[in-house]
């Protein structure tokens, strides 16, 4: 039995209309049941309980990374593999695998079912598998999801210039913290601090690539680490590099791997996972490897 899980909210209401083209697709020989979800716990509660009950081959999500997000944490550390159709904003999963965005083509390789396994965040006891943010990304995230022109961008088929105009907004006004990052028990304090990143995968934001040479397979997470450097560097240069998904040589960006990592800030700073604003700091965040199976529908 396949289990869809569909989010019709994610990427401005696109997945209802994909999932009727995906449905259209399934042989009629495949079993499968479908849920229009209307909240994580919904999600959560309707996977539990067919986990519990029935044979589950595949969970299938329809929606975008947050969706992802809500999923992985009933499916982490079990047999049962997702199967990703990416209908959400920024899709960094998605784009991190190359899934296909075809429905017919979508199905077929649900059904013929290759699978990989991949590595996972644990954050403050919660799953995450791109990116987890502590700094100016929740601010830019926040100004984004309620900026007064998203409507006409998104109008204009210029939903992505959201994020990067709220980025600048952002960069304007951040106000920058003091911070202690422990990698695997070796410490950085860092004054004037603008985002510490750390990535199972590169991405987040819809292509930000901010920290640019992380593996899902590799069983470490990459730690970028911005800080010590003045307003006018991280928007002329950092941000504009980070843009362009360039590695960003020069005062103020560190990079680092590890497997564990502490973060501690002088005030709470508020925190993305998988693009959604989810916790504030302190954190603890370690590698779990290979927890996660996937589907490759490349
Ligand atoms: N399983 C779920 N069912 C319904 N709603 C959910 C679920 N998981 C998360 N949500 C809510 O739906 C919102 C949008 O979902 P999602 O993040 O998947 O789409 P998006 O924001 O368009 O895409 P992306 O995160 O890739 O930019 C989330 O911010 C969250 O509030």
């Amino acid at each position: 039995m396949f289990l869809f899980i569909i989010n019709p909210i994610s990427g401005n209401g696109k997945a209802v209309p994909l999932w009727n083209d995906i449905e259209k697709e399934i042989p009629s020989t495949i079993k499968y049941q479908a849920i229009l979800s209307n909240s994580e716990i919904e999600a959560r509660d309707f996977i539990v309980k067919q986990l519990k009950t029935t044979e589950i081959k595949t969970i299938v999500i329809i929606g975008g990374d947050g969706t992802v997000n809500s999923v992985i944490q009933e499916s982490a550390g079990t047999h049962v593999p997702i199967a990703i159709f990416p209908t959400g904003s920024g899709n960094d999963t998605a784009r991190m695998f190359s899934l296909t965005r075809n429905p017919e083509l979508f199905v077929k390789k649900l059904i013929e079912n290759r699978t990989t396994c991949v590595d996972l965040l644990k954050v403050n006891g919660r799953y995450g598998i791109t990116v987890v943010g502590v700094g100016i990304d929740a601010t830019i995230g926040e100004r984004a999801n309620n900026a007064s022109y998203k409507p006409i961008l998104n109008k204009l088929k210029l939903g992505s210039s959201v994020y990067t105009i709220a980025a600048i907004f952002a960069l304007m006004s951040f106000q920058t913290f003091t911070s202690k990052v422990i990698i695997d028990e070796q410490e950085f304090p860092l004054r004037n601090s603008w985002l510490t990143a750390i990535g199972n995968t590169t991405s987040y934001g819809g292509g930000l690539v901010v920290c640019p040479t992380a593996s899902p397979t590799d069983g470490l997470l990459n730690i970028t680490m911005v800080s010590d450097v003045n307003r006018l560097t991280v928007l002329c240069r950092s941000f504009p590099a980070l843009l362009k998904g360039r590695t960003i040589h020069g005062k103020g960006v560190t990079y680092k791997t590890g497997k564990e990592i502490q973060i501690q800030t002088d005030r709470p700073i508020q925190v993305v996972l998988d693009g959604e604003i989810i916790l504030t700091t302190p954190l603890h965040i370690c590698v779990q490897e290979m927890a996660l199976k996937l589907v490759l529908t490349t």
